[in-house]
């Protein structure tokens, strides 16, 4: 089997890097092109990948073909490859934001081709990502099986409806982000304080991952958790007050309307 990709940015990246880690299958088995040479060539070769010279080479060598180009360009991109596509019949597997299946069938103009819309996150180059499926019309139950075993070997999958890929692209596409944004914050509270960053960073990270081990871990919600941690007359509490006064909430809510506001314009 081998497994192409058009597009060789962070996504993609992340993507090629889990495979590698839990080796899935043989490096040299993963193609790749992208419209820019320094990104793709140097990364082929570090990581023992194929580096193809044209998106149309890949696909007629892909048994699977994931497009992570950018939004705006994954359309035309698929458009330009449609004789491929028809010659060989690969699994499509789209994962740009925003890019309906709909519009990607149309695109493609295949009645027949298995396509498949997965919104990963770049976790999935530690093998903890979190990442939504949806199938087109003419998807067969094998050629799904065997994307969803993919991403399962890169961290958690889930189904999901395609009118919810929106508000899931926030919660955990764009996500790690702001899982990042707030670890920052935590640890330059740090170097206000005094601390390296470094350590700072590393003492804030650890207790992230913990929490979110923690919450995932509970069959109760975070509220709960909080509370456990929130001394009576204690230090916890006023500070979980002083950030709501500062609006934490909110600012993360609003956040979040933004992101989806800016995917269903594409
Ligand atoms: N970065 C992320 O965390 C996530 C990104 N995505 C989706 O992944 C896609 C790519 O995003 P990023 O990797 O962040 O962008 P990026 O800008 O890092 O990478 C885009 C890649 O596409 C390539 N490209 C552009 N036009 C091309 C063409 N005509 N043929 C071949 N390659 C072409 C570029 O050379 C580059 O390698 C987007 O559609 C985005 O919505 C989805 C989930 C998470
Ligand atoms: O920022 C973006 O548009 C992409 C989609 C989800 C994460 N990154």
């Amino acid at each position: 089997m081998k497994i192409g990709f058009i597009g060789a940015g962070h996504m993609a990246q992340a993507i090629m890097i889990g495979l590698c880690q839990q080796k899935y299958l043989a490096t040299s088995d993963i193609l790749v092109h992208s419209a820019h040479k320094s990104s793709y060539e140097p990364f082929a070769a570090e990581h023992g990948l194929t580096a193809m010279p044209s998106n149309a080479a890949l696909v007629k060598q892909s048994d699977i073909v994931i497009l992570a180009v950018p939004a705006k360009q994954t359309l035309a991109v698929v458009a330009d490859l449609q004789a491929e596509f028809d010659a060989k019949q690969p699994i499509v597997v789209s994962v740009a934001g925003g890019v309906s299946l709909a519009q990607l069938q149309e695109n493609l103009d295949s009645t027949s081709l298995s396509i498949i819309r997965a919104m990963p996150n770049v976790n999935v180059a530690i093998g903890q990502g979190m990442t939504a499926l949806v199938t087109g019309e003419a998807t067969r139950a094998a050629d799904l099986t065997q994307i969803e075993q993919l991403f399962q070997a890169l961290g958690d999958i889930t189904p999901l409806a395609e009118k919810d890929f929106a508000v899931f692209g926030a919660l955990a596409g764009s996500a790690p982000a702001y899982a990042y944004l707030f670890i920052d914050a935590l640890s330059r509270a740090g170097v206000k304080y005094g601390l390296d960053k470094a350590v700072a960073t590393k003492i804030t990270a650890q207790t992230v991952l913990g929490s979110a081990a923690n919450v995932a871990a509970s069959d109760t919600n975070p509220w709960a958790l909080i509370d456990q941690v929130s001394s009576p007359g204690g230090t916890t509490v006023a500070g979980l007050l002083a950030m709501e006064e500062a609006g934490l909430m909110t600012a993360v809510v609003k956040g979040i309307d933004a992101t989806i506001a800016k995917e269903n314009e594409a």
